[in-house]
């Protein structure tokens, strides 16, 4: 157990790129965590698609010791904070698990809206803030300006920023005495009843359920019984240890300390982030403050291609959620598509993630129908009131009497030359302008916007006419009611239920024609004339056709070489095995997720 002076417990908040994963991995370096060569890879971010996206994803931490200037050895836990909107209530729990956080802003970008959210949000966790202007050695860089800027714009007294840079390796022991320096000790009674806070939890293979814990009261030691105070669940403490970043077990974690515990748990699920772990029998009478359940916001049906691959799905589903219990699911059949899950996520990026492991890691071919936010609806004639999670599901019109879509308060903030496009890009998706100001040669502009409008593609939209530059963030601020419809699609006569999507009556239109003329585009052509409708009930709202296809496409070999005509078949066969019939049309896997995106009819 560590005296609490000796403690000191930080968080490091960036903007994605800005060098967080990689001066992590300098101060674990520096302290002696790990040898040169075993810092060749990136340790903090550990999962492949994080690793591939360059994003953290999951929270982790590392236990350093330090001996510092004044020749006191100092015990830092530096905890690792997920990096996108999709994940803020985790990264909420983390910071609440400090009394610290390095700021690093990139010297040549500058400050970015997600700067500011983590900013604010440290700021608000009471936290002592040491800024960290990093890559200083771009061409770029300058320093002078991001010190200013970092004072305008957060209001943080920048004068003693530390430079760096993570990647050659320069001012990491600056850093390092400024978190032992400036950075306050944790508080805590050790004499209390245990209380330590839920920060993080994930499957190991090896481990079974691993949970990362702040100690706040009381001592937490192998062989405990502990209650979680919101879930109600009692288990066993069998294993007690930090990360350095390797495994190293220890008998307890003391007040102020920041650890790993095992308890014979099974799945991610039966823990919760944000709970209260106290002693079984000498319970705490109070829960820690800020617990809140995590909710899924964005749903949409995953189907196999191949409905063959049903179990296989359904498999692959189940372990991932073993690791990760913030996406839903739960069995649905559609007449098209056959049987499927509907899925819950924390944002679009999550879905993502989801989607990509379930099709990298478990091999599958997917079918992603258009995602959709929850609606609540209220019936006519006392009907009562529903949550509407899937299009599939919308109640016959006259039944409806009322539809309220979900808002969001985004706050982006671009340099200014990106402003113009912006600001039309929000006024397409209904967005309602609530403030715009100019600090330091940049625009921040908020927008109250419905989620619906948000959740397929503007984030990419806003990335890409802003080359990159804009920054977003968001939160929910209520439901709000909405001249909603269910827009369906029609091939050939058909309905692709896996296109159907819940719209805005005004830019219905817009979206119906845009979405005939991608599919246009993106179906085949066969032997037949096809026609692609966007209807509401029965009304057509846009039409494309596809003409007919003239040719065999073995037509050109000329009859002559059947081993160059059957490889021309097999390969037609191979591209089949990814097509799905819509009646007597076959519709590429790739149109599903191509269609959705809106492109500049926006
Ligand atoms: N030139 C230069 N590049 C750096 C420096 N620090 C980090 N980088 C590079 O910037 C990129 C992003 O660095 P990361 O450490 O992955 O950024 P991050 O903030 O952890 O990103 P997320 O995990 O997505 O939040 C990588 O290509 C790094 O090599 C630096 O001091 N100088």
């Amino acid at each position: 157990m560590t005296p609490l002076d000796k403690i000191r417990n930080f968080s490091i908040i960036a903007h994605i790129d800005h060098g967080k994963s990689t001066l992590a991995d300098r101060l674990i370096q520096v302290t002696g965590g790990l040898t040169a060569r075993e810092m060749s890879e990136q340790v903090l971010d550990n999962m492949d698609i994080e690793k591939e996206r360059g994003i953290t994803i999951k929270a982790q931490t590392v236990r350093l010791s330090y001996k510092a200037h004044d020749g006191e050895t100092y015990t830092l836990n530096l905890m690792d904070t997920p990096g996108h909107v999709d994940f803020a209530y985790e990264v909420s729990r983390s910071l609440a698990a400090c009394e610290g956080a390095l700021l690093v802003v990139d010297a040549a970008q500058g400050v970015e809206a997600q700067t500011l959210a983590n900013v604010y949000q440290s700021i608000e966790h009471d936290h002592e803030i040491v800024p960290v202007i990093n890559k200083i050695d771009l061409p770029a860089a300058d320093a002078e300006k991001v010190r200013a800027e970092i004072e305008e714009v957060i209001g943080l007294d920048a004068s003693n920023a530390v430079l760096t840079s993570a990647k050659s390796g320069i001012g990491i022991e600056e850093v390092l005495e400024a978190i032992v320096t400036r950075i306050p000790p944790p508080k805590g009674d050790a004499d209390a009843p245990l209380k330590a806070m839920l920060v993080d939890s994930w499957y190991d293979p090896y481990l079974g359920v691993v949970i990362l814990v702040r100690v706040m009261a009381g001592t937490l030691k192998k062989g405990q019984q502990i209650k979680f105070m919101a879930t109600g669940t009692t288990h066993l403490v069998d294993r007690v240890g930090c990360f350095r970043p390797k495994i190293e077990q220890l008998t307890e974690l003391g007040v102020g300390e920041i650890g790993f515990i095992t308890a014979q748990i099974k799945e991610v699920a039966q823990t919760a982030v944000g709970d209260t772990i106290t002693d079984a029998k000498r319970p705490a009478t109070e829960a820690l403050p800020g617990f809140k359940l995590v909710q899924p916001v964005v749903f949409c049906g995953l189907f196999p291609v191949d409905a063959a691959e049903f179990e296989k799905l359904r498999e692959s589903i189940g372990k991932l959620r073993l690791n990760d219990a913030s996406f839903t699911f739960e069995m649905e059949s559609s007449a098209a598509l056959g049987f499927g899950f509907r899925c819950g996520f924390l944002g679009l990026l999550h879905l993502e993630i989801i989607q990509e492991r379930l099709t990298r890691e478990y091999d599958l071919d997917l079918i992603t129908t258009a995602p959709s936010v929850v609606y609540e609806i209220e019936l006519t004639h006392g009907g009562g009131h529903l949550e509407l999670h899937n299009p599939a599901d919308m109640p016959d019109p006259n039944k409806i009497a009322l539809i309220s879509e979900p808002w969001i308060e985004a706050v982006i903030y671009c340099p200014d030359e990106y402003l113009g496009p912006i600001l039309k890009l929000c006024q397409d998706r209904r967005g309602i302008q609530k403030n715009l100001t100019y600090v330091a040669g940049r625009a921040q502009v908020t927008y109250e916007l419905p989620l619906n409008e948000v959740v397929f593609d503007f984030y990419d939209r806003l990335k890409s006419i802003s080359r990159g530059y804009a920054s977003f963030d968001y939160h929910q601020i209520g439901y709000r009611e909405g001249d909603l419809v269910k827009m369906s699609i029609l091939v050939n006569a058909e309905p692709v239920d896996a296109l159907s999507m819940i719209v805005h009556r005004g830019t219905a239109e817009a979206r119906g024609r845009g979405m005939c003329e991608r599919l246009k585009d993106l179906i085949p052509r066969h032997l037949f004339k096809i026609p692609i409708q966007a209807a509401i009930g029965g009304k057509v709202i846009a039409r494309e056709t596809i003409a007919a296809m003239r040719k065999d496409v073995t037509a050109k070999c000329y009859g002559g070489d059947i081993s160059r005509k059957k490889k021309l078949l097999d390969k037609q066969k191979e591209g089949k095995k990814r097509m799905r019939e819509y009646g007597s049309v076959s519709i590429p896997q790739e149109a599903f997720i191509a269609a959705l995106r809106m492109g500049d009819d926006g």
